[in-house]
């Protein structure tokens, strides 16, 4: 059997994305997923989304990391999940979707820029024995602040795998985000991500760089907050409340197409 698949990536945290409006694809088959995912014998991507109608929303998007694991929200593969529908036809340029975590809005600009609301964020935890701040935003993330000039070097493999396989994280793991405050405030702050299920560092993690931008406005960061992985710029806006919480966040940033095709299932 053929299954038809389109390839997207935003800021290089690339997908393999399925027309499944028809709900064929059989999202509890995780070999499948981890087979279509494998840079070497599939067609190679972090994660695989299926695009699916759905009664009350424009689509349901769902995701699942590269290891064939579904549950949480991706927020480079929401951008790039609204601009496959708009390439679909299945929406214009604004749309009403939903995700793992909930209900998303997004628009699309006429330069394919895609602003996607984030759930609100409610709680943070300080991780002492892993010196980071420990929040959801969609999906679970440690961001642990940098000294200067050391993100560079970092070994985020190491380090990360040595934080999600630890006590406190090993059990249903976390992505973590290594990052360090820019010299000079119109500078943006530089981010690592380890990304859970993929398992290793990504080029860029839209969850993450949510997670980020929120931890770092404690430290003097004010939205719009500018945040660079080395796969590219995004940007992250949102609205602090007295209370701690976060709300009309979004996630702002690039998604493309790259290519297409037909892979034997
Ligand atoms: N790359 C994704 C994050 C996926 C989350 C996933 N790695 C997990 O928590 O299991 C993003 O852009 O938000």
């Amino acid at each position: 059997m053929t299954l038809p698949f389109f390839k997207y990536q935003g800021t290089g945290n690339d997908f393999v994305m399925v027309d499944d409006r028809a709900h064929r694809f059989d999202e509890t088959n995780q070999a499948l997923v981890h087979h279509l995912c494998d840079r070497r014998r599939g067609i190679g991507a972090d994660g695989l989304i299926l695009l699916r109608e759905h009664p009350e929303y424009d689509f349901e998007m769902v995701y699942f990391n590269a290891d064939g694991r579904i549950g949480s929200m991706c927020g480079n593969g929401g951008r790039c999940t609204v601009a496959f529908a708009k390439q679909l036809g299945v929406i214009a340029s604004s749309t009403r979707f939903l995700a793992a975590d909930g209900p998303h809005e997004a628009q699309i600009d006429a330069d394919g820029t895609v602003h996607l609301r984030m759930q609100d964020v409610t709680g943070h935890q300080h991780i002492a024995e892993h010196d980071g701040v420990f929040l959801n935003t969609g999906s679970p993330h440690l961001v642990r602040f940098m000294p200067a000039s050391t993100l560079a070097e970092l070994n985020v493999f190491a380090e990360g795998r040595a934080i999600r396989y630890g006590n406190v994280f090993k059990e249903h793991g976390t992505n973590i985000n290594f990052v360090e405050k820019p010299a000079t405030p119109d500078l943006p702050w530089q981010v690592r991500t380890y990304e859970r299920g993929v398992e290793d560092e990504t080029l860029s993690c839209g969850t993450g760089v949510t997670a980020v931008a929120l931890a770092a406005s404690r430290h003097g960061a004010q939205s719009p907050v500018r945040l660079l992985t080395p796969g590219g710029e995004l940007r992250v806006t949102f609205e602090a409340l007295p209370d701690g919480a976060f709300t009309n966040i979004f996630l702002i940033g690039p998604a493309q197409r790259v290519f297409d095709g037909q892979v034997e299932i």
